[in-house]
């Protein structure tokens, strides 16, 4: 969104209404760019392969080249808080530069720090990730209904103030996540429904989606759940390093594959550093994934 009113180009060639919100512009992105988030995942033994020295020096270097290669090129970019966060302050400055780096190049940054409060605390955090004002402002960010959907309120307000976005964790791709997410619920529902029926009143009516996404990992199989009436887009993590494939993207969210967002961080990031190799992978990556939903879609 500009603040003249204009409309905003969100990759070449492609753009939205001025004031669009994150779904509409997600869908744009992913419409003119492909299916693919790249995770920037900077672990130590990424830096290590990558020829860079685990600390502030390396994060910087390691970054801005995913940056470089990356940018524009992909729909959606998730940078990984937790990697900068074991640096202190200085690991903060890096994400907020590589923020600053990523947002208007074309490809929306989603921040991977899976926050979650009481509501008054959830509204500091919200001030913290989806607040213009803020240097650590993304274009959506990943959120945690640990304590009740209706505890993630102030995210939901800032990010359609904003016109930003947040993913709320659903069924995640680590195995340990279903014990909680697959409970059922009194009313017969699992954990993980109930914050999907919650999200599909949210985003209900808005075209062509709405601003609040599901988390969903590639990994868990046939989901089991009913995920058609979202209207939000779906972040997919699990592909590749954590064994999930493009090919099961069909059997694991059947209808509502139009609405996947596949992310994937290891396995593209191994390529590098060269830029080219990391856009070959990066384009392999989302080609394996376009062919895998356009099955059906
Ligand atoms: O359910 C979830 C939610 C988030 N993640 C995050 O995605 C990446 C995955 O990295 P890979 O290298 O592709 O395994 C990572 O940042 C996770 O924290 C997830 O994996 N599963």
């Amino acid at each position: 969104m500009t603040e003249s009113g204009q409309a905003t180009q969100v990759s070449p060639g492609e753009t939205v209404p001025a004031g669009a919100g994150f779904g509409a512009r997600l869908r744009a992105s992913m419409d003119s760019l492909g299916p693919l988030c790249v995770g920037i995942d900077p672990h130590p033994s990424l830096l290590a392969s990558w020829g860079l020295s685990d600390d502030v020096k390396g994060l910087e270097a390691f970054s801005r080249t995913v940056g470089e290669a990356l940018a524009g090129r992909v729909a959606a970019i998730k940078p990984q808080s937790a990697f900068f966060e074991r640096f202190g302050s200085r690991g903060i400055a890096v994400l907020e530069s590589v923020i600053r780096q990523l947002r208007g190049s074309g490809s929306l940054v989603i921040l991977d720090v899976k926050r979650g409060d009481i509501g008054s605390t959830a509204a500091a955090y919200a001030d913290a990730y989806l607040d213009p004002a803020s240097p650590l402002c993304a274009d959506a960010v990943t959120v945690s209904p640990y304590l009740g959907f209706g505890a993630l309120r102030p995210f939901v307000g800032k990010a359609r103030e904003n016109g930003l976005g947040a993913f709320v964790l659903a069924l995640t791709s680590n195995p340990e996540g279903a014990a909680v997410q697959r409970a059922v619920a009194a009313d017969g529902r699992t954990v993980a429904q109930t914050i999907i029926d919650e999200i599909s009143q949210v985003n209900a009516g808005v075209s062509p989606m709405g601003d609040v996404g599901v988390v969903v990992g590639a990994t868990v199989g046939p989901t089991g759940h009913r995920l058609i009436d979202l209207n939000g887009p779906i972040l997919a993590p699990g592909l590749g390093a954590q064994g999930g494939k493009a090919e099961d993207l069909r059997a694991v969210f059947g209808n509502a594959l139009d609405l996947v967002l596949p992310s994937w961080s290891r396995e593209v990031l191994s390529a590098g550093p060269d830029q080219a190799a990391l856009r070959a992978a990066a384009e392999r990556a989302r080609d394996s994934c376009a062919s895998a939903i356009a099955v059906t879609a």
